[in-house]
């Protein structure tokens, strides 16, 4: 399962016929499978302790883990190799094991000692002073050898093989052995570390990681689907997490090894969902262990097909236009118009029922001639979108009239004052009503000064109106900033942060400014990183992978902010006031919605983050499910896998489509 589109299409209802534009290409026509992707256990990545707990009940139960863990790894190994077009087959793979003094490599021994069972030339490179004995022997009884890399190693039963010319063990510099060994082999199984590991990698492991890793990473290989067949040999399958990556955090402390495949034990770890460390991770097959997860709270969740269409509103019969949701917009400006067209056009594409624009003359005209449909003034809106091609402050006129309009509109929102307007008032607010000043906002409200913050609509602040969030705000406020702009606004709260601060630790970055904030956070990347309210105090993390790389382009954040926009507008329009402990939920919907258009405009099946393979133990299905992306896409568009360019418009005009497939979706699961 290589796409998200198979995600969004699996539903009773056959989707194909009647959607010609956009779609004529097949597209949604995909493979109709996986409907596991839609099972919360796939979605959702529990931290290395938490694992650890879940684990303990079937241990004690006698539940023999670790050899259920090396047998799926073994069967994850051999569908590697044969899906190489001219790869060798099991009998005849070079096969180089890492491995680590602790359970991980316990996993490698053990899954390695099953691929020699079965003829392949297996090495052992041990990483530590020790390894797992009965892994070990196992190895050695089905032929493996085993090199010892620390010179200090008590390792019974290690000899080194001759690698290359014939000497023995002693000879040479036994990482040179390894890089040999590594040139020469057609499979590399990563179990240096697991969930164990501390810190940065450190010693041999963080050695070999540097070797092997400086050999795999670059930066400027262009973005594949996974599963492609290999472009470089050998191949790595990390056991249970790339080693070197930060597992709970999903960050990148030292230096750690990419992998192809990561075959995951018992539950999803966050490394497998959070940027950067998830790049690491390559192709996931996640292996059921049966895991009682039902008491564990989540760390990190993938917003799926089946969580977003939960908050798509279709028409109904007694629908008029104001029950479907009307969003507000102050975007755009003299410098940036075109930001005015987008926003408003992907909001008014993304199921709501109409769109009011508030901007400069110049933009109005453009919005007009685009989207005839727009109104313009005041009148009510269950959503707004705010700052979408409009300069921020140091780049704005000082009386920019946008950025006065902007301020006034967020500052009810400020946590802190004694008294909230009742949300109808604020509802109705347009550009031109907006008094003076703050204090004449609050008169102008005050006979309807009763309901809570949490019962104003739900607003985005993107971009140039990033800088005018007040100090702390309620969760429906959503602010969509890049890695740049999450970074000045942590500045601007005191924290010494740049941009590449948020790149190495995004999870931290957006948690830090949801602390601060209070706002529901949406942090802009391949990886999307969600971070709201999940109770007071308490951050829910939900992440979004689905959109192409060919979705970084200009004008693509103004199509997220008035899409998400429309989202929120359909989601209030329903709810009135409990959409608080939803936000991050919407957000990351919100994201999805943006990927899929992405996907199905540039005809792609590259992903950031593609649904996670469930690992099944009938190899003709485990192939299956592993196959390519180019395999399964081959018959749907001339551009499959990788995709064509894309503009924001073509975005745009794929967001009816994405709402097309969520609406055909198995009707009976709508109620
Ligand atoms: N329990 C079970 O039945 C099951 C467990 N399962 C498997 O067990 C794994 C967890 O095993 P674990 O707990 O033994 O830890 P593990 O990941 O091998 O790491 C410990 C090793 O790493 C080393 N190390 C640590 N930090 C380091 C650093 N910074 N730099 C360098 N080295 C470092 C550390 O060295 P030390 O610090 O002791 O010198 C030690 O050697 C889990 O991921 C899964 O694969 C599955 O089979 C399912 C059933
Ligand atoms: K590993």
């Amino acid at each position: 399962m290589g796409s998200v589109f198979n995600d969004a299409h699996h539903g009773d209802d056959d989707f194909d016929e009647g959607l010609d534009d956009g779609l004529d290409n097949d597209f949604a026509d995909g493979p109709d499978e996986a409907p596991e992707t839609d099972d919360p256990f796939v979605s959702a990545a529990w931290r290395a302790e938490q694992v650890r707990a879940m684990e303990r009940p079937l241990l004690e139960r006698g539940v023999p883990l670790m050899r259920m863990a090396a047998t799926a790894a073994a069967h994850v190994a051999q569908a590697m190799l044969e899906r190489q077009p001219d790869g060798p087959d099991v009998a005849d793979a070079h096969v180089l094991l890492l491995a680590g003094a602790g359970d991980n490599g316990g996993d490698g021994l053990f899954a390695a000692a099953e691929l020699a069972d079965q003829g392949a030339n297996v090495v052992c490179a041990a990483t530590g002073r020790t390894l797992h004995a009965e892994g070990l022997r196992a190895l050695l009884d089905a032929g493996g050898r085993v090199l010892a890399l620390d010179p200090e190693a008590d390792i019974p039963g290690a000899a080194v093989p001759d690698a290359q010319d014939g000497t023995d063990e002693t000879d040479g510099d036994p990482l040179e052995r390894v890089m040999d060994l590594y040139e020469n082999a057609d499979l590399v199984i990563d179990a240096m570390t697991g969930i164990g590991l501390k810190g940065a990698l450190r010693g041999i492991p963080a050695q070999l990681a540097e070797r092997i890793g400086a050999d795999r990473i670059d930066p400027r290989s262009p973005a594949l689907p996974v599963s492609e067949p290999a472009a470089q040999y050998p191949m790595v399958l990390a056991v249970d997490v790339p080693s070197g990556v930060g597992v709970d955090d999903g960050t990148l402390p030292g230096t750690y090894i990419p992998a192809d495949v990561t075959v995951s034990f018992g539950a999803l770890k966050p490394c497998a969902l959070l940027p950067p460390a998830a790049y690491a991770c390559g192709q996931v097959v996640l292996v059921d262990f049966g895991f009682d997860t039902s008491r564990v709270p989540v760390a990190v969740e993938l917003v799926s097909a089946a969580e977003t269409r939960r908050h798509i509103r279709l028409p109904r019969l007694a629908d008029n236009k104001y029950a479907r949701g009307v969003v507000g917009l102050i975007t755009g400006s003299d410098a940036y118009p075109g930001a005015a067209v987008l926003s408003a056009s992907a909001a008014a594409r993304a199921n709501a029922g109409m769109v009011r624009y508030l901007g400069p003359e110049r933009a109005e005209r453009m919005v007009l001639d685009r989207l005839p449909e727009a109104v313009f003034g005041e009148g009510r809106c269950q959503a707004w979108v705010v700052g979408s091609g409009i300069p921020d402050g140091d780049h704005a006129d000082v009386d920019s009239p946008q950025r006065e309009a902007i301020r006034r509109l967020l500052e009810p929102y400020a946590v802190g004052e004694a008294n909230w307007p009742e949300p109808e008032s604020l509802l109705n607010i347009g550009l031109d009503d907006l008094p003076e000043s703050f204090e004449d906002l609050m008169a102008m409200l005050a006979p309807t000064y009763e309901g809570g913050q949490e019962s104003l609509p739900p607003v985005v602040v993107d971009a140039g109106a990033l800088d005018l969030l007040p100090e702390r705000v309620p969760p429906q406020v959503v602010i969509t900033p890049h890695a740049g702009e999450l970074a000045r606004l942590l500045r601007s709260r005191g924290q010494a942060v740049d941009a590449d601060d948020v790149e190495r630790d995004p999870l931290g970055c957006a948690l830090e400014a949801w602390r601060l904030t209070g706002a529901t956070v949406l942090l802009k990347g391949a990886i999307t990183v969600v971070v709201g309210s999940d109770g007071p105090d308490k951050p829910r993390v939900v992440v979004n992978g689905n959109a192409p790389a060919w979705l970084s382009t200009a004008g693509s954040g103004d199509v997220l902010a008035g899409s998400l926009g429309a989202l929120l507008a359909q989601a209030a329009a329903d709810e009135d006031r409990s959409l608080t402990l939803k936000m991050a939920d919407l957000a990351a919907a919100g994201a999805f919605i943006h990927g899929l258009a992405g996907q199905l405009a540039s005809g792609s099946g590259q992903a950031a983050r593609p649904p996670v393979v469930v690992y099944d133990e009938d190899r003709d299905r485990l192939a299956e499910a592993m196959a390519p992306t180019s395999e399964k896409l081959r018959d749907a568009t001339p551009f499959a896998p990788i995709g064509k360019p894309i503009l924001a418009g073509d975005v745009i005009a794929q967001l009816p489509n994405v709402y097309a497939l969520f609406a055909s979706m198995n009707l009976s699961e709508w109620n």
